[in-house]
This record gives structure tokens, C-alpha cells and sequence, in this order.
């Protein structure tokens, strides 16, 4: 079947990542050919018969893992928090910062000031290091915007940057991210807004594969997430949930009875919630960057987590308030030091679960025969130095869709 291949790589070292195979699901060294951007073939070095398709490669045993998948990002807005971080780091508050302005809210007076153009320019850098890490698919969510023009601005933008730069794109509609001031004496009201216009506007347009909440004392109740989940419902548009960040209201349990791809952050996540989450096989989203940035104290039940077999993800959360740190490899060594994940735990949250937590279990996340060609070769000696070592540049091949994009 080599032949039917447009491009082969010759001698890596897969880390398949599937289920089925133990630990990084590493086999000995094979060919790997490309047909129409899928995964074709996968034959042992030790089986193949000769002639070659013209493209091939010779890798020299060189590791080859799935594309990393960054599954939980707010990487597109305008402004910066810094000065916060600032005052922060000289005792100031949150409450106070927030009285002055600071918080979300200032990111959204900045984020709607700014033009589409502007809000693409300021992201191109960002997925650009996402890109340089290996990440081949980021979710990017709104909820800088908070009215439906803005909203769907942010939303337009996250699709044009999958358009025009190398890495698949899906987008997750945010507006219950916090109550916009035009609505702060009522806060259902703009509730309504979102499920009346703006999840309806954006579904019709093509512009949110997803619908998420922040649901929290400081975000939107258990009643008000479950009326936006009734209107994504409406639209087969599916659920997350920003859920358990701060306090425990429950929100875990309603969004695995709505079958929701994945829920994220999960430091107050109880056993209720865990059993809920392994019922209906709702992908546990780890947030360690946001954890480490507010200097969170509650770690996540990955241990009750692990024991009832939810698998678990691991993602970057990039956003200006709580998780400025744009990569994932370090949220892959946070999942691992602080949350106690193992190297392999860590690949599988950046990989197969990340995957199931975008609905693309079926396309994305390991190297078998029929997903889409999307993978990296890797100058390193061991998988576990993904999750160990930070700040080198490894790739020696990004391939997305069957084409390299790294060196042309
Ligand atoms: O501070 C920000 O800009 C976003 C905070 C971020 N959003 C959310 O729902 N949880 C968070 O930590
Ligand atoms: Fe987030």
C-alpha cells in the first residue's frame, strides 16, 4: 500500500498513543506513507518490500508522535493584563482591581475597540509559538466581546487564522463568559441575549463548532448554564464548561447529562461529579497554567479521576488574566509537577483525549491507518521529554494534513 502513498517517512519510531497499546503505544520502526492528507500506511521497517513511492525519508529511527492537540484556549483578544499582574505582585487585590476596572472586563472594552484586523494581527503571534510546538489543532473560544457583533468578530477571526496558517482551527462560542456592564443589573438578560441571538446568529453562520459556560459564583449559575445548554442543544451545537474552577455548584453533573464533550478546570470537583464525567465518558480538561497563575492551593481529584477511568486532558488555557503563558509543552510539565500526571497521562491529554474533547476522537489524536496525516517528528531520545524538558525547539517534521510544514 505504499505505493498508492504521495509521501513516505521511512524509518520512525511511532508513538501510536492508542488505547489498545500500553503506555505511548511505541512500535518498533516502520514506514509511514501519506494519501489524500490520511495516514495510509504504517508497515514495519522489517516487512517492507521495496521499490518506494517517489517522496520518501529516511528518519533514522527518529520518534514520531500525533500532532499535539491544544483543546482549551482564549488565545484571540486585545489589550494586556500586565499592569494587573503588577499591582497584583505588590499585595493589591483582585477585588479591588476588579472595582478599578481590571479583570475580564478590561480585556473586553479592549477586545471590542479593536477591528477584526487588529484582533487577527495581535493572535498571529501566539498560534505561531503553538505552532512552533507542534500543536496541529487549537479550539479557540470568544467571550471577549460580549455583544453579538463582537462575538461573532472574535469568532471570524479564529477561523481565518485556521484558514491562512498551517493548523486546524475549532471554535467554541463563549458568551456566558461574564456578564457585559451594559447587563450587570440583569444578568438573565443578557442569559436571554445569548440564547436568543447570539448562539442562533452564530450557529446559521458556521461560526462555533462548540458552546461553552463559565459556570461560577463569579460567572453564570447551575439555572443559567443549563438555559444556554438547552439553546446549543437546539442548534446541535455541542457543550463544555468552564466548571469547578472556584467552587463547586454542580455544573459537572449538568453537563455530562447533556452529553458534553468535555468539562475544564475541575479544582472543586467532587465524586459526584466524577461518577457523572465516567458515565457518559466526558472528557476532564486540566487547566495547571491557571492553577500555578492564581496560585491556587485546590488541586484537581486526578487520582478519583484516574480510579474511575475519565480520561483526562491537558491544555494550555491561554488567556490574559489567568494563564498568560503561551505553550503547551509547559502545561504538559505543570499537568505533570503540579497535578501529578504521568509523562504518558500528559501525551494522552495533548493527544487522543484532547481529541474526544473536541469531538474528533474519530480523525485526530493517534497514528492508525485512516486519521487524518497530522504528525511530528521529534529529535528526542525518549516520548517523556515532551512533558520534561521545556524551551527547546524538537521538531525536526511538522506534518498536517500529509504536508510538512515547517520547512516548505
Ligand atoms: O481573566 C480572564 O481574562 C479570563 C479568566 C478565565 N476565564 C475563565 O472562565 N476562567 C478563567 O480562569
Ligand atoms: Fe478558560
Amino acid at each position: 500500500e505504499l505505493l498508492n502513498c504521495e509521501r513516505v517517512w521511512l524509518n520512525v519510531t511511532p508513538a501510536t498513543l492508542r488505547p489498545d497499546l500500553a503506555d505511548y503505544g511505541l512500535l518498533e520502526p516502520h514506514a509511514l506513507g501519506v494519501h489524500e492528507g490520511r495516514i495510509h500506511a504504517l508497515v514495519p521497517m522489517q516487512d517492507l518490500k521495496g521499490p518506494y513511492p517517489a517522496h520518501w525519508r529516511d528518519m533514522k529511527d527518529r520518534l514520531v508522535t500525533p500532532g499535539l492537540i491544544d483543546c482549551h484556549t482564549h488565545l484571540i483578544f486585545a489589550g494586556s493584563r500586565a499592569e494587573e499582574f503588577e499591582l497584583r505582585q505588590k499585595g493589591v487585590p483582585y477585588a479591588e482591581i476588579a472595582r478599578k476596572g481590571g479583570g475580564i472586563l478590561s480585556t473586553v472594552r479592549a477586545t471590542r475597540a479593536a477591528s477584526e484586523d487588529l484582533l487577527y494581527e495581535l493572535a498571529v503571534p501566539r498560534i505561531k509559538s503553538l505552532i512552533r510546538e507542534g500543536v496541529t489543532t487549537v479550539e479557540i473560544k470568544s467571550g471577549y466581546g460580549l455583544t453579538l457583533a463582537d462575538e461573532l468578530k472574535m469568532l471570524r477571526v479564529a477561523r481565518r487564522l485556521g484558514e491562512a496558517l498551517p493548523i486546524r482551527v475549532k471554535t467554541t462560542l463563549l458568551a456566558a463568559h461574564a456578564v457585559p456592564p451594559e447587563y450587570r443589573d440583569d444578568p438573565d438578560s443578557w442569559v436571554e441575549t445569548i440564547c436568543q441571538e447570539i448562539i442562533p446568529a452564530a450557529a446559521e453562520a458556521g461560526l462555533a463548532d462548540a458552546v461553552d459556560v463559565f459556570c461560577e459564583h463569579i460567572g453564570f449559575s447551575l439555572a443559567q448554564t443549563e438555559q444556554v445548554y438547552l439553546a446549543a442543544d437546539q442548534y446541535n451545537l455541542a457543550v463544555k464548561g468552564h466548571m469547578e474552577q472556584l467552587s463547586n455548584l454542580g455544573g459537572s453533573t449538568l453537563a455530562a447529562n447533556f452529553g458534553a464533550l468535555s468539562v475544564d478546570h475541575l479544582e472543586f470537583l467532587d465524586q459526584d461529579g466524577i461518577q457523572a464525567l465516567a458515565h457518559r465518558g466526558v472528557v476532564a480538561t486540566l487547566l495547571p497554567t491557571a492553577f500555578y497563575f492564581l496560585k491556587e492551593t485546590k488541586l484537581p481529584p486526578v487520582a478519583a479521576l484516574r480510579k474511575a477511568g475519565v480520561p483526562m486532558a491537558v491544555s494550555s488555557d491561554i488567556n490574559p488574566g489567568t494563564a498568560p503563558i503561551v505553550s503547551l509543552r509547559m502545561a504538559m510539565n505543570m499537568a505533570c509537577t503540579l497535578f501529578g500526571l504521568t509523562p504518558v497521562e500528559a501525551m494522552a491529554g495533548v493527544t487522543r483525549h484532547a481529541a474526544r474533547a473536541l469531538g474528533e476522537q474519530e480523525r485526530l489524536g493517534q497514528l492508525r491507518v485512516g486519521m487524518l496525516a497530522d504528525f511530528l517528528i521529534w529529535n528526542c531520545a525518549h516520548p517523556s521529554e515532551i512533558s520534561y524538558l521545556i524551551g527547546v525547539d524538537q521538531l525536526v517534521s511538522r506534518v498536517l494534513n500529509g504536508e510538512e510544514t515547517l520547512h516548505g
